[in-house]
């Protein structure tokens, strides 16, 4: 397929990053701020810079707030039977229709994690894809980790409040372990080997194991033990849990102001 990129930041960059080591598709990058693009890829900074060339896929990776401004410049260089993939948060298809008619349009939320093939992203279509669309942008995505078809729009809102969000939530709670690791007298290196690999060896415990998370907490819950100890604070008043509630909630307002 030929891809067009619009927009090449922390996001479009890491997945742009995993696709170009396959050469299936090819890739035009259209950013005028892009550094360092892998090879083989061919980068415009303006609409103009295309030479009337076509695109089967139009991605758009710029902030929900600059669509209106952008996509009008690239609209005409989808194809006929071309696909428009939006990755931006909050911008529903209504809002991608009214600025670019009304085309085949698919949402899809990945996350940063995207960058080492990890990531977990959400696909949302709307009725105007064909079944080879879908399947061609599933093959895409899956490229940057797993991929979860969704079968309505505020799905994909409320799982950029999970997981597209979600690597935003961890990277604070590692930082805020880690400065607990620091508090205790540890050096900044080994506090961040030490949370690091904690929480690594922790997830790849989960996924192996046949358990229940709370299964596998109480597994490491000695009675009047210091993890008993630990976890009375940190679940004391059930706050934690309440904390995440009301983190998700707050990001996927902020997802349906962006509509
Ligand atoms: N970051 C994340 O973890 C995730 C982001 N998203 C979505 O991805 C989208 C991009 O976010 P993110 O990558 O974080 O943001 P960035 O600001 O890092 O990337 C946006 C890129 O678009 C560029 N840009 C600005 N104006 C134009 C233009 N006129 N034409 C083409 N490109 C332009 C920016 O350049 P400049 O910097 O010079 O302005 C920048 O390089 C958003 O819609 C966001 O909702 C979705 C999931 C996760
Ligand atoms: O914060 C944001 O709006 C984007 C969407 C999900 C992650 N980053």
């Amino acid at each position: 397929m030929n891809i067009l990129l619009i927009g090449c930041g922390k996001m479009g960059g890491a997945m742009l990053r995993q696709w170009a080591s396959n050469d299936n598709n090819h890739f035009t990058v259209a950013d005028p701020a892009a550094r360092d693009l892998p090879k083989g890829v061919k980068h415009v900074s303006k609409m103009a810079e295309l030479n009337a060339a076509e695109f089967d896929v139009m991605l758009i990776a710029i902030k929900p707030q600059m669509i209106a401004d952008v996509l009008p410049d690239y609209a005409f260089s989808l194809k006929p039977d071309g696909c428009i993939v939006s990755i931006a948060a909050g911008c529903g298809i209504d809002t991608i229709v009214g600025i670019a008619g009304e085309k085949a349009i698919i949402r899809v939320m990945p996350n940063l994690a995207a960058m080492v093939g990890l990531g977990v992203s959400g696909l949302y279509a709307n009725n105007k894809c064909t079944e080879q669309q879908k399947a061609d942008v599933t093959v895409l995505i899956a490229e940057t980790g797993t991929c979860i078809q969704l079968s309505s729009e505020d799905e994909i809102d409320r799982l950029t409040a999970i997981s597209g969000s979600g690597p935003g939530y961890i990277f604070e709670v590692m930082r805020s372990y880690m400065a607990a690791a620091k508090s205790m007298g540890f050096d900044d290196e080994t506090a961040r080997t030490l949370v690091m690999d904690t929480i690594a060896g922790t997830v790849e415990t989960a996924r192996q194991s046949p358990d229940t998370l709370e299964e596998l907490r109480n597994s490491v819950t000695s009675k009047n033990g210091t993890t008993q100890a630990g976890l009375e604070e940190l679940m004391r008043d059930h706050k934690l849990e309440a904390l995440f509630r009301n983190t998700v909630q707050a990001a996927y307002s902020r997802a349906i102001e962006l509509k």
